[in-house]
């Protein structure tokens, strides 16, 4: 696999995008750290520090297996824990036996800690390094140095933390702004393939049947027609709370159309989630909107099939939507189930109203 990949080629999703930006950090960190560190092995080895230089050669080994890991299997060697611990044992033992020239170091694996770790584990980390750097400094050198040492290493630790600490949280929030609908805060068609592809993994394997619910309102057109578009908005906005308001927390709730959203219940069979439809249109249909807009919805239940894929799986429920508005609105539609599908004392597979 080449890491670069997930980048150069566009993501199918944001959290496929940090990833890949992820790997490409991983793998540039790795590679430049060994074209850095591999002469060092000669030169440790010529001053006779046989012990570091078998350090910097397994600092090197390590560089070449995450290399290859990543390209080959796409997974993180030892997860990318052993570069950090190297680094810092590395940094520490060479300033003890070499003093200014192994100090030096101590700056670069400072920084590829955050780069490396997760911001708390970097930070730890962190911690001990500054106190370990600063324990030989006092040993090692005059007390003027040792607190030059110990305050430009805290301070660029410090630095690096409050960046990683920004990057950590932009990346957070490019994340959820990309998965998600700015309107309504539902998830967006970004995860969709993602979440239903999980759904069926689990059916796949444990034979965990989960259901959605399409839900579309009906003649939302003459809702933005009648009172503007920005009542229209702020009726999807109330929809989407009494959605939530109904949902379990393990339920997702995307929006993936104007006015038409998507419910996947995991762990639900089709009865279980018709009986969530029809409670769903109730709370919408019982009480008004906003501006005192009363409007009414059409849905359609759909579980998943053994061997199903994610589109046929929601065609599957498109069609029954279709049906529920075809048959008058407000009302759910099951989508019909193929016999393989069905539990011994089910033979409810007909389209049934609300
Ligand atoms: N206010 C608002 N309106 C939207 C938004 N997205 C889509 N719409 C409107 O939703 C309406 C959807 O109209 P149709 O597809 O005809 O559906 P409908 O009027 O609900 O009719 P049925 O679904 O057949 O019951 C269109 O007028 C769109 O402009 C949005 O974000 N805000």
């Amino acid at each position: 696999m080449n890491p670069l990949a997930a980048t150069n080629s566009l993501a199918t999703n944001p959290t496929l995008a940090v990833l890949g930006f992820k790997r490409q950090i991983v793998y540039h960190l790795h590679f430049w750290a060994f074209v850095a560190v591999a002469p060092l092995v000669m030169v440790q080895w010529r001053q006779d520090n046989l012990l570091l230089a078998w350090l910097l050669v397994l600092f090197c080994l390590n560089a070449v297996a995450v290399i290859a890991f990543l390209r080959f299997r796409s997974r993180y060697f030892l997860q990318g824990r052993l570069f950090p611990i190297l680094a810092v044992v590395c940094a520490v033992y060479s300033t003890t036996i070499n003093g200014h020239a192994g100090l030096y170091w101590a700056y670069p694996a400072a920084a590829a800690l955050f780069f490396l770790l997760p911001l708390r584990e970097a930070t730890l980390s962190n911690i001990v390094f500054v106190v370990s750097m600063s324990v030989v400094s006092f040993m090692r050198f005059p007390e003027a140095d040792f607190w030059r040492i110990t305050f430009s290493l805290g301070l660029t630790c410090l630095f690096v933390m409050i960046f990683a600490w920004l990057v950590g949280r932009l990346q957070a929030e490019l994340t959820r702004l990309a998965t998600t609908d700015p309107l309504t805060g539902c998830l967006n068609r970004s995860q969709l393939a993602d979440v239903l592809n999980a759904q069926i993994e689990m059916r796949e394997r444990y034979e965990r049947v989960s259901s959605l619910i399409l839900l579309d309102l009906d003649y939302f057109k003459t809702i933005n027609d009648q009172w503007g578009h920005l009542a229209g908005d702020r009726v999807l906005q109330e929809l989407s709370s009494r959605l939530r308001k109904r949902l379990r927390e393990n339920d997702r709730l995307f929006r993936i159309g104007g006015e038409e959203f998507m419910l996947v219940l995991p762990e639900t069979r089709q009865k279980d989630a018709d009986t969530v439809a029809r409670e769903l249109l109730r709370t919408i249909s019982a009480r008004p909107f906003v501006e005192s807009i009363q409007i009414t919805a059409s849905a359609s239940v759909a579980e998943v099939g053994k061997g199903e894929t994610w589109s046929v799986w929601l065609n599957r429920a498109d069609q029954a939507l279709y049906e529920a508005k075809a048959r008058g609105r407000n009302q759910v539609a099951s989508a019909p189930r193929r016999q393989e599908d069905l539990p011994p004392e089910d033979t409810d597979t007909l389209v049934t109203d609300a």
